[in-house]
């Protein structure tokens, strides 16, 4: 769980379950924080009950068996999350685990999971439940409500032991997302499964003596100190399925679809210390050196490079790796054009020659803004960054900062820019190692509302500039005639939005928003390209936050629908 720290800072919560107690012996237990250090509080918890039984049995921790009657949290199943809304506010009713109790020690299950279902109301309908008020948006009560209901069904009808991968396919044949969803039952059998585009990521490893799952490979590695190809990736539409008795096995539960694995986990979301994701995130920063260096005229000598941190300095290093690939061959040719003329000091010079890099930006928190709820994230984006002065020659040098994101532009504008500003650089260059973010995400990034996206405000802004408002108010109409005709799904209107503007156009634009009216330097943006992004992350090309080609048929319903709040101001979750 602490390693995972970057996949949710809402709160927290674990729950176990205890195998062959006696009748009448409680044996799933559940606890949750959203304190500001949700895991210490909830260990500090688990801790104390330890504590206070060790004032009366000194010697109990050498007595497993014993402890565990006495000890709510000591078990053989255990599970833990960390939680992110998506959905609903971030208080803590809504952490998980969610836990449906029941007097059948089958029927008990407990369940947490990175995910985002977009069919919520159509679940709670189909098992007839009218959710309560805390649980009305919670995409996690629906998937529990859903997973009872053929848990209960099996229960009643199983002939012999309980059959996981039946109750799994009825249920999970039903949730339209993105998901690594895990659940332990009562009668101690235990699952993890994945959605059928493999849209969010999700891992395991087995040994003697553990099956332990997560959404990253990396914090499994660090945990049980293992090797990369040890911890083996859950594929799209399988479940692990682990029973009472420890035995386990990969079922494939959905017929697999086509993979579209999210490629915002790899640029943002997901830790970058992962073997494969750095490779990636560096490969998406030399992607864009040659655009950098196109848009200085390569001029080397007066230009400073960093990064916004702290997820965007790998692909810093990325860039960083294509600038000097640059200049290495640009000294060689310089050198071989000398022939024979050319003395120490010449040569010293040219060697030396460097790209400038300086850590201008400074983050004084570990938190992350992205994730954080929208009512404390401005404020917390103006405070959380700082600069190294000093570093700029003003009205000379040129300032190019790479993120590896830019969404609603806050961080941009409301902190990094005014602040670079100070140091005086003729001109401030933004880099996104991320393409343009154009259509919300609907599977588990809670990127949702699309009037507060910066590259929708710039068409809009270039829809005024050209007099086409006109193709607002058409696409609002055919949104409408699609949710009369119940065909929201049918297609993606807001294309219609972008279409008459290039790329470069909005660029331009996002970098006129992102700059506030009291700066002197020269703003420009620039961003990777979708071709670019495929190439560095061949295996996740689930893009439809850049391309507006989403994966499963709630997809262009939840783009339409943030397109019709928008438009009625409504400032709501397209889902
Ligand atoms: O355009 P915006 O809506 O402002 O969002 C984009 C920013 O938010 C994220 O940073 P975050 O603070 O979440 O985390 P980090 O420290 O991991 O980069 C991301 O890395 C960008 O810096
Ligand atoms: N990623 C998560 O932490 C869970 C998100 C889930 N959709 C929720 O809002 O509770
Ligand atoms: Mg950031």
């Amino acid at each position: 769980m602490e390693k995972q720290h970057n996949r949710g800072q809402d709160g927290a919560g674990i729950a176990t379950v205890k195998l062959n107690t006696e009748p009448g012996v409680p044996f799933m237990h559940r606890l949750r924080s959203s304190a500001p250090q949700a895991i210490g509080d909830i260990f500090a918890k688990v801790r104390d009950e330890i504590d206070e039984i060790e004032k009366y049995q000194p010697e109990i921790t050498k007595y497993p068996g014993l402890m565990k009657g006495h000890i709510r949290f000591l078990g053989e199943l255990l599970m833990g999350h960390l939680r992110y809304a998506t959905q609903g506010k971030n208080n803590v009713e809504l952490c998980h685990p969610f836990v449906r109790h029941n007097t059948i020690p089958a029927r008990n299950l407990a369940l947490a999971g990175n995910f985002n279902l977009v069919n919520v109301d159509e679940l709670f309908k189909f098992v007839n439940v009218e959710p309560g008020e805390t649980h009305r948006n919670s995409d996690l009560a629906a998937m529990l409500e859903v997973l009872h209901h053929f848990l209960s069904k099996e229960d009643e009808e199983r002939r012999n032991g309980l059959d996981v991968k039946n109750i799994l396919q009825q249920a999970f044949s039903m949730f339209d997302g993105g998901y690594h969803v895990c659940g332990l039952i009562g009668s101690g059998d235990a699952f993890v499964m994945r959605d059928a585009h493999g849209i969010r990521p999700s891992y395991y490893y087995v040994n003697e003596d553990v099956i332990v799952a997560a959404s990253e490979r990396a914090a499994i590695r660090t945990a049980f100190n293992v090797g990369e190809n040890e911890v083996l990736e859950l594929m799209p539409g399988n479940a692990l399925i682990v029973k009472e008795n420890g035995e386990y096995s990969v079922e494939q539960i959905l017929a697999p679809k086509e993979r579209r694995a999210c490629s915002f986990e790899r640029i943002y979301f997901s830790r970058g210390n992962d073997e494969k994701i750095y490779k990636e995130r560096t490969a998406l920063g030399y992607n864009l050196s040659e655009t950098v260096l196109k848009s200085i005229d390569n001029d080397l000598r007066n230009t400073i490079f960093s990064f916004i941190p702290n997820t965007a300095e790998i692909a810093f290093y990325g860039m960083l790796k294509g600038l000097e690939d640059y200049l290495n061959k640009i000294k060689v040719e310089r050198i071989v054009s000398w022939g024979k003329d050319f003395d120490e000091e010449k040569l010293t010079e040219m060697v030396n020659r460097r790209i400038r890099i300086d850590k201008i930006a400074i983050k004084d928190v570990k938190m992350r803004t992205f994730i954080t709820a929208d009512t404390s994230r401005n404020e917390m984006v103006q405070h959380v960054y700082d600069i190294t002065y000093g570093t700029v020659r003003p009205g000379i040098d040129t300032l190019v900062v790479i993120d590896d994101s830019i969404v609603r532009g806050t961080t941009l504008r409301e902190s990094i820019i005014r602040m670079l500003d100070r140091l005086g650089p003729k001109r401030i260059i933004v880099v996104s190692s991320a393409p343009q973010i154009r259509y919300p995400d609907c599977y588990g990034i809670d990127m949702s509302k699309i009037g507060d996206f910066v590259a929708f405000k710039a068409a809009i802004e270039l829809l005024k500039d050209h007099g086409k408002e006109h193709i607002l108010q058409e696409a609002y109409g055919l949104c409408m005639e699609l949710q009369r005709t119940n065909t929201l799904h049918a297609q993606n209107v807001v294309r219609n939005i972008y279409k008459p503007f290039t790329t470069e156009e909005i660029s331009a634009k996002i970098a006129e928003i992102i700059t506030p009216s009291d700066i002197s330097a020269k703003v420009d943006v620039i961003y990777q390209s979708i071709e670019s992004l495929h190439q560095a992350c061949p295996n996740n090309l689930g893009d439809w936050y850049f391309t507006g080609n989403f994966p499963t048929p709630g997809g262009n319903r939840v783009v339409n629908k943030a397109f019709m709040n928008y438009m009625e101001g409504k400032n709501e979750r397209g889902y």
